[in-house]
């Protein structure tokens, strides 16, 4: 037991998550627990995790989402003495004022109280007659590290490992920048050393041979670091083109293999920004590796060179330099938030832009241009007000370093003038001391902000990070065999399935189904009640909860990769996304070659789709999508059928595919159907009952089971909602 474990609070303290409102105090529990374990998350993760609506989070919501993270979490009822036995935190569920639902964190036991941390207050002592009252429930969920918990430091070896992969490449043409760099600042020095020649040794002496000489020699220094500094150039943006596409790749590829309910719950707009922000992390590789050390040797030579003209003039100058580091290291933490709140609003903007452009016929049907126009002014007027408070952080910096540059200006300035006045140096040694210490402020300066470079391309790689550290659906079992590798799906047995969303109720129990070659079966359900998501279930969007699919009655689902399952089936869903490219391109969706043309177009005339895609402007060749010829809500869902029936599936998924066609060419698109289904198994989802009259067998689900199953003639004479539907249908 944790009794007088006085260490135990201030951890706790520095755990501490403060919840943003009221319904965040599960997850900033959570949260806090996770901190205090010395793992790392974000409010927002866990929130989508657990299910937390406006409402709050349910506790088996966080139950949920604490095993995602990878906690061991174990949901008990107890009492207060043995809630005071344990020895790992505990989230309790308490209800404050008599009527608010809250949760706490329970962390052990001091000097009799109880350490208790409330998101809402804080870290305090609470007696334990205080926890009786407020503790009703007695529910509460205990908390340790599980296997797959990952601490901080593991985090940040895993992030190293990811940035040494993906500068591996670079590192050569970094390194010939970086010796190219050297020469060029030593070559800059060259003016300096001049100047002293000319003005103390050339001009008094009057020798115009030497001062030829000189100049030449000086031009072709001069010349040469400007051929340097060309190829040097040339390397840099070579190297940035190079890492820009690797990064971006690498990012969007791994983005693409992550689970599709990680799409469903972001925003466009947010994904759009944070792919932005890598270059953010470019600019800052490139400055470290290949600049970092050139300003670093720029302050070295430039001192030493200072010192042999004079030692204390020389400490002088690299005295100075600690003033730039002492003002970024003041300015470190307002530059810091400043960049997260800029990057963070920027996300806001772009995803507002992205949702207004999407639904502009909604909001001109409305006549909702003023309000959106408001909504927008005000999101974009925050993210400029973000980057004018970041600007005025930035203005009083520069501020404060020219005030620097002016102090350490003038002190050089009256060191060496006062050493012309000892005739300790001479006029043309003073003229070079100045013009290198001008070249050595800007490089001070900027080794200064090294630190706040490294910080905010952290803050980018730790948005970026966040997603591609997260599981891809292909990886989850890799060892996993594709027992179906030739052969094709004849029958799923659907047995028990269950599911909900995280955090929510029971959306379908214990469903079973079946579905054959040769078979279309109907879904039928009131709006809600989980149709299109048992559709996303046997795609493979989400896991059941529990329950078995079989294929081929002697194949388990978990048999078979995510990948090789989907190549056997296709899908036409609600709402259809076409492509920006031609027809041709969005039924095969992929590269088409010469010999697909006339494939598809054979293909087309077979399945009953060549009279109507022969109408469009182009034919098969017209361009659709944002770019192209915008067609109609029919038009997409033929274009959709076609699209799926082209891949030859043994599974087509149907959910609400004709509803927007003309009856005219959903008889003949259904017609087809029912001839095609020889080839393949058809699951429908629909609401119209002329459709539902055509299939095999009809399963009815209501309140998330399914409550009456049959073939039409079966299930029209009893009391269901297919025979009352058939019934108005007839009135
Ligand atoms: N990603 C999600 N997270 C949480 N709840 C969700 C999510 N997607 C859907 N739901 C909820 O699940 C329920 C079932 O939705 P679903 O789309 O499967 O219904 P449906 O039967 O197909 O309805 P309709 O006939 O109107 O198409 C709805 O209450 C919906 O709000």
């Amino acid at each position: 037991m944790w009794d007088n474990n006085s260490n135990l609070k201030k951890r706790a303290k520095e755990a501490f998550v403060r919840q943003q409102d009221q319904s965040d105090c599960g997850v900033a529990c959570l949260l806090s627990v996770i901190n205090f374990l010395g793992g790392t998350s974000k409010l927002e993760r866990l929130r989508e995790l657990s299910g937390t609506s406006k409402q709050g989070t349910t506790l088996l919501g966080l139950y949920q989402s604490a095993d995602k993270v990878g906690l061991k979490a174990e949901a008990y009822e107890a009492d207060l003495e043995n809630l005071k036995k344990q020895t790992d935190p505990c989230i309790l569920h308490i209800v404050k004022d008599e009527r608010l639902q809250h949760y706490i964190i329970f962390y052990g036991i001091k000097d009799g109280q109880f350490i208790i941390s409330d998101p809402a207050e804080g870290v305090k002592l609470v007696s334990p007659k205080e926890i009786e009252k407020l503790w009703k429930s007695k529910a509460l969920l205990l908390l340790k590290p599980g296997e797959d918990f990952t601490t901080v430091d593991e985090k940040k070896k895993y992030q190293w490992q990811w940035i040494k992969q993906l500068t591996k490449e670079d590192l050569n043409i970094l390194s010939l920048a970086l010796v190219l760099g050297i020469f060029v600042s030593v070559l800059s020095l060259a003016t300096a050393i001049f100047s002293q020649k000319l003005i103390d040794e050339i001009l008094p002496g009057e020798d115009t041979l030497k001062l030829f000489v000189g100049l030449g020699l000086l031009a072709f220094l001069l010349f040469a670091k400007s051929g340097l500094s060309y190829v040097r150039q040339l390397f840099l943006i070579r190297q940035s083109r190079d890492f820009n596409n690797r990064i971006i790749n690498t990012f969007y590829s791994s983005l693409l293999k992550l689970p599709v309910p990680f799409f469903f719950n972001r925003k466009t707009g947010d994904l759009i920004a944070r792919m932005n922000d890598t270059r953010r992390l470019q600019r800052t590789i490139t400055y470290i590796f290949s600049e970092v050390m050139i300003d670093v040797l720029l302050i070295i030579v430039a001192s030493v060179f200072i010192m042999t003209y004079s030692i204390n003039l020389g400490f002088f100058v690299l005295l100075s330099v600690p003033l730039f580091f002492l003002l970024t290291w003041q300015y470190n933490e307002p530059i810091l938030k400043g960049q997260q709140d800029v990057m963070k609003a920027h996300s806001a903007n772009e995803s507002n832009y992205v949702d207004t452009i999407q639904g502009i016929a909604t909001i001109k049907t409305g006549n909702r241009e003023p309000f959106f126009s408001k909504i927008t002014k005000k999101i974009y007027g925050f993210f400029q007000d973000q980057i004018f408070d970041l600007g005025k952080v930035g203005i009083k910096f520069t501020f404060w370093a020219d005030i620097i540059s002016a102090f350490y200006m003038v002190g050089v300035l009256g060191i060496s003038s006062m050493l012309v006045l000892q005739d300790e140096l001479l006029v043309g040694a003073l003229v070079a001391i100045f013009q290198m210490s001008s070249q050595l402020i800007p490089s001070a300066n900027r080794l200064a902000l090294t630190n706040i470079r490294l910080q905010e391309a952290r803050v980018a790689f730790d948005r970026m990070y966040e997603f591609t550290s997260l599981e891809p659906e292909y990886n989850k079992k890799p060892e996993i065999k594709n027992k179906l590798e030739n052969d094709k799906v004849e029958s799923i047995h659907v047995s028990d399935l269950s599911f909900r969303f995280p955090g929510r109720s029971p959306l379908l129990k214990d469903i079973s189904f079946a579905v054959e070659k040769g078979e279309m079966i109907a879904l039928l359900g009131e709006s809600g009640c989980g149709k299109t998501t048992m559709l996303q279930i046997l795609q493979r969007f989400y896991e059941p909860e529990s329950g078995s699919l079989k294929i081929n009655e002697n194949i388990g689902w978990g048999e078979l990769s995510v990948k090789s399952w989907r190549n056997h089936l296709a899908s036409v869903p609600q709402d259809i996304k076409i492509f920006s490219g031609t027809l041709l391109d969005n039924i095969c969706l992929g590269d088409v070659q010469e010999e697909d043309v006339e494939q598809v177009i054979e293909f087309c005339k077979e399945y009953g789709f060549s009279k109507y895609f022969e109408e469009f402007p182009q034919q098969y060749a017209t361009i659709l999508g944002e770019e192209g010829t915008n067609i109609s809500g029919g038009q997409q869902q033929l274009v959709a059928l076609a699209r799926a029936l082209y891949q030859e599936p043994d599974l087509l998924l149907l959910d609400e595919a004709t509803s927007a066609m003309d009856r005219e060419t959903e008889q003949g698109m259904l017609q087809m159907l029912m001839e095609s289904k020889k080839e393949m198994g058809i699951i429908l989802v629909t609401h119209r009952i002329k459709s539902v009259k055509l299939a095999d067998r009809i399963y009815i689900l209501n309140e998330g089971k399914i409550t009456e199953q049959g073939s039409p003639q079966e299930l029209a004479t009893g009391q269901n909602l297919f025979s009352r539907s058939l019934e108005e249908l007839s009135v």
